[in-house]
């Protein structure tokens, strides 16, 4: 789907760079839409374009198209390419648009600074359960973006999973825990499935039981109401199993690793911040 030089927009929304996260908010706003129609992609790899037109029956265009058909352009490159895209988006945008940005690290005010003064700015930082409408998406507004903007941003991640907002200076700390986060989760559970290799279980019946320990686990963090270390200390019966395993985890330092992961992490998301 080629865009043909609509006027005035039509499109519900248009993502900028599709893909891993473009892909999977994009995929979770269709599903819920229904029809991919409403959404446009905006790709620098035509094949990618190709792609996703396939998947999602969205519609592809370029930069000029996606301001003149869209109000609501979120942009999902990465850091190291919003200045360029910034650049050649600029001429098109207006105050009328809202513009939101998922780049890890880049403050509004550098968005705001590209873009025609007064322009709505609001930084998201999403994460890939968005594919399976079970996100994390953290909001934080620009100087142009109001409670009304936040509001239109919050609905547009809503059908995806859950929405909060922040101060922006605490989204460089929400990047390192739910943006990163779901990579952790996966780290530990392949991990867990090699265990199960090791001690000679089939790789399918490791990964079975791992993925559906991880599944209740994470059901009960939501919906029990009580402190992980209560739910921990329900697991660990005295002179048992799990005091076994707790023990070899803190005798390899796993508590301070991964907190030093998420150091790390939210590091990273202040140096690509920094202008380039
Ligand atoms: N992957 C994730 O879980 C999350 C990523 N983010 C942020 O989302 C952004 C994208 O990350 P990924 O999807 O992982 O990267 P990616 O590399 O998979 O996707 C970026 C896409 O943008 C396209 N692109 C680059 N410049 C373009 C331009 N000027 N016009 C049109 N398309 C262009 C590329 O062809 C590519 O398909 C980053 O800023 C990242 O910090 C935020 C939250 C989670
Ligand atoms: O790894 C990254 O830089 C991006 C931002 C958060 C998740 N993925």
């Amino acid at each position: 789907m080629i865009d043909a030089g609509h006027t005035g927009p039509d499109a519900r929304l248009a993502v900028i760079g599709g893909g891993k996260i473009g892909e999977a908010l994009l995929a979770g706003l269709v599903r819920q839409a229904g029809d991919g129609r409403e959404f446009l992609v905006v790709e620098r790899s035509p094949e990618r374009a190709a792609e996703l037109t396939a998947r999602y029956g969205v519609g592809t265009t370029d930069l000029a198209g996606a301001a003149a058909r869209a109000r609501v352009l979120l942009l999902a490159v990465k850091p190291q390419d919003i200045d360029t895209l910034l650049a050649a988006l600029g001429p098109y945008v207006t105050p009328e648009h809202l513009v939101v940005s998922v780049a890890a690290g880049v403050p509004t005010s550098r968005v705001e600074a590209a873009l025609p003064a007064g322009t709505p700015v609001v930084r998201v930082m999403p994460n890939t359960p968005a594919l399976v409408d079970a996100g994390m998406s953290v909001l934080s507004a620009g100087a142009h973006a109001t409670e009304a903007h936040l509001d239109e941003a919050e609905a547009l991640l809503l059908p995806v999973g859950q929405v909060r907002r922040v101060p922006e200076s605490q989204q460089d700390a929400v990047t390192a825990l739910s943006g990163s986060g779901p990579a952790y989760f996966f780290f530990l559970v392949e991990a867990m499935i090699d265990a199960g290799i090791l001690l000679g279980l089939p790789r399918t019946v490791a990964a079975d039981l791992i993925v559906q320990t991880a599944y209740g686990a994470a059901v009960m963090l939501r919906d029990s109401g009580e402190h992980p270390v209560q739910l921990r200390e329900a697991v660990t019966s005295p002179g048992g199993t799990t005091i076994a395993a707790i023990r070899e985890l803190e005798r390899h330092g796993v508590r301070a690793a991964l907190i030093a992961a998420i150091e790390a992490a939210h590091q990273r998301s202040v140096e690509l911040g920094r202008t380039s």
